[in-house]
């Protein structure tokens, strides 16, 4: 299913939670919005589920106007819809079995076709062998597979995820975020995965949009933002994103750091222009030295994008038709901030 939405703007009291978003998730696609805490992500996904109205704006679902739909109209366009949380939002009372099979029960589904669903769904996420298992037994990876398939259980075209994986260890939010990359293949999902960690976006996502004060700052590509991101608050997330670290076999898409000091600049590196020979290059061109202090790559929607941190020594004039050689050769280059 394709969401649009067109200007949409969202007040409490003086607070322009959301504040004239334009957006277009496309259909069969994981599509991320990330954002500080307070950015207004959970305000948008409010205004996206049709679980608030906006105070101006459109939202569409594949073309057709929903936010100004009648209650009846709103409670047909929220069962296209499935939501995990952070949470996982389950029933303590209830089996893991149970939890899957209580949309179908209160959508009127026969029993036989629930127990067959619900065995379907179970096998689906993993936990074939769990459906009696009572939800205090389960670990956190366990519990949000659960939630998975209780949200899918009566075939949503959409499914959101809100801060899904924010509560589990890296490992689990490997293995939780594979499995919803799965599931989307198969079942041709659209999925939107509303984050504050940018690894999320970075394993599963092909768009993103990046929000900031109610805004979006920042939309398109994974990869290009990741190569090229042209705001700071996106630049902050990507910084934190690849740690400084000594040890590499820990933290394989971090970087690595040999020299303690410097690395005034920052050179991101993608898809063909990872394997040309640039910088000596650009060092023999221009007689300057690249002094590279850190280095790493990341996979990145299926792309590697390499990383370096350099200085460059040499004088201004020169250091600056350096740079922009590179930006010409379509390396991102970022000074940082003194
Ligand atoms: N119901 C509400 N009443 C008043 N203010 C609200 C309400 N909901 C959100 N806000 C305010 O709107 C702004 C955006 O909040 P929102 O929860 O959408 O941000 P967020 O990006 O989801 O943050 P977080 O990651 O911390 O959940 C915040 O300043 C928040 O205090």
């Amino acid at each position: 299913m394709q969401i649009r939405l067109e200007n949409v703007e969202r007040s409490y009291g003086f607070l322009h939670a959301v504040n004239g978003i334009s957006l277009s998730i496309p259909t069969n696609s994981i599509y991320g919005v990330i954002g500080r805490s307070g950015a207004g992500k959970s305000t948008l996904v409010r205004l996206v589920s049709l679980l608030e109205r906006p105070d101006s704006g459109t939202v569409f679902y594949d073309g057709q106007r929903v936010d100004d739909l009648d209650e009846q109209g709103l409670i047909l366009q929220r069962r296209r819809l499935g939501m995990i949380f952070q949470n996982f939002n389950l029933f303590s009372s209830r089996s893991a079995g149970q939890n899957v099979s209580y949309p179908l029960e209160i959508a009127g589904y026969k029993s036989s076709d629930i127990k067959e669903r619900v065995k379907e769904l179970l096998d689906l996420v993993g936990l074939g062998d769990r459906e009696k298992a009572p939800i205090s037994t389960l670990s956190g990876g366990q519990k949000q597979r659960i939630a998975i398939a209780r949200a899918l259980a009566v075939r949503p075209d959409i499914l959101f995820c809100d801060e899904a994986t924010s509560a589990l260890d890296p490992q689990t939010t490997h293995s939780i975020l594979s499995l919803l990359k799965e599931i989307q293949s198969k079942m041709n999902l659209t999925i939107v995965m509303i984050t504050h960690q940018m690894e999320v976006v970075r394993d599963s996502c092909e768009r993103v949009a990046v929000l900031d004060d109610g805004k979006v700052v920042e939309e398109g590509l994974v990869t290009d933002i990741f190569a090229h991101p042209q705001t700071t608050v996106t630049r902050d997330f990507l910084s934190h994103l690849s740690p400084v670290d000594a040890s590499p076999s820990e933290h394989e898409e971090g970087l690595v750091r040999w020299s303690e000091d410097g690395g005034r600049y920052t050179l991101r590196f993608r898809g063909g222009n990872t394997d040309l020979p640039i910088l000596s290059q650009l060092s023999r061109k221009f007689e300057v030295e690249f002094n590279i202090r850190a280095g790493g790559v990341q996979n990145v929607g299926g792309e590697k994008i390499g990383t370096l941190i350099s200085d460059i020594s040499g004088t201004p004039d020169v250091v600056a038709a350096v740079i922009a050689e590179l930006k010409k050769q379509g390396v991102y280059v970022e000074e940082a901030r003194s």
